[in-house]
């Protein structure tokens, strides 16, 4: 199979209007840092790893999208230079957009280059699947595996680190719960990692459902997990101490009222992929819709809210 693969070269401070853009248009996105914004976000990470400053994007970020081989690639590029244009985006004229077809093959090893292991909250640890052999744990560690695929959930965005800092916290071995566009099924590890068996991760694209089942498979915790297609709630009928969605905000608003009848009475709802600018609206439909607000953290305009069902 072929791919589109289009890169788009900006400010870090762009990263969210582009994300949520462009997850309108595709099925994900990835993001990469310059070598000098992951000096700053990584301890030794000149000693970790071999730079070779070609791999890494000369701006600050470089966002990658991919369509398939099917889509129509001068209109998806006309939205793009049409949305940049509609926007108020930083340093717009040093926005660098590149095209490219390649092969699924060569798209996994593209990876390879940018994706490495990092510590993402007290006790998770990110490792892909070709460091684990050199990657020196703490005893207290707790490794998350990793083969992203083409599948949303490498642990480096914030709303994927914030859901994995509030399981941390939140997830005990007796907890049955579901997690809503598992993505690459990091949440779903999480939990389990954190001693929770009674587990189902769901997502709306089938390529997800295939990269989480081999990462599930990767961490020996695909017995204890039922993996299915899904659109958000709507065909779910059981009930669950915890629901873990990292979508977007428009998404969670549709689900609020769902996710509050199928939490079991004192349940939570771990709920990200929340731009900065609809907090407050999310917050006070949580409310009205019964839940009690525990926690909300926020990193680089993304919140994450922990509710509680009363
Ligand atoms: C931002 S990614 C999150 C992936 C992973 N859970 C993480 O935290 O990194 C959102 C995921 O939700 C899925 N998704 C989008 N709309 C959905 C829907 N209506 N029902 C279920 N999954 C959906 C997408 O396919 C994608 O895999």
């Amino acid at each position: 199979m072929k791919w589109h693969e289009v890169s788009i070269q900006t400010k870090e401070s762009n990263e969210e209007s582009f994300a949520l853009f462009l997850n309108s248009i595709s099925k994900g996105i990835s993001v990469e840092h310059s070598l000098d914004i992951l000096k700053q976000k990584i301890d030794d990470f000149d000693d970790k790893y071999r730079l070779d400053p070609k791999d890494y994007p000369e701006s600050d970020i470089r966002i990658t999208v991919y369509f398939d081989e099917t889509a129509d690639i001068e209109g998806r590029l006309g939205e793009i230079h049409d949305f940049i244009e509609s926007q108020p985006l930083d340093e717009k004229s040093a926005i660098v957009i590149e095209t490219k077809e390649i092969n699924e093959e060569d798209w996994e090893n593209e990876w390879k280059k940018y994706f490495h292991s990092f510590r993402v909250s007290e006790q998770f640890v990110i490792v892909p699947s070709w460091e684990l052999e050199d990657y020196e744990f703490q005893p207290d560690d707790k490794l998350i595996k990793l083969d992203p695929g083409m599948a949303f959930g490498t642990g480096d965005h914030p709303t994927t680190s914030m859901c994995l800092k509030m399981i941390e916290n939140t997830v005990k071995p007796e907890h049955k719960i579901i997690d809503v566009g598992t993505g690459s099924g990091i949440l779903t590890i999480g939990s389990h990692l954190m001693g929770a068996r009674d587990l189902k991760a769901t997502d709306i694209d089938e390529l997800s459902i295939k990269v989480a089942r081999e990462n599930f498979e990767l961490n020996g915790c695909a017995e204890d997990i039922v993996l299915e297609t899904g659109d958000l709630l709507k065909s779910e009928t059981g009930t669950y101490d915890i629901i873990i969605a990292n979508i977007l905000a428009h998404i969670i608003d549709d689900m609020i009222d769902d996710a509050h009848d199928r939490l079991s009475a004192g349940g939570s709802f771990i709920a990200s992929g929340i731009i900065t600018e609809a907090r407050d609206d999310i917050i006070a439909h949580m409310e009205g819709a019964g839940f009690s607000v525990e926690e909300v953290l926020e990193e680089n305009g993304w919140v994450s809210i922990l509710a509680r069902k009363a």
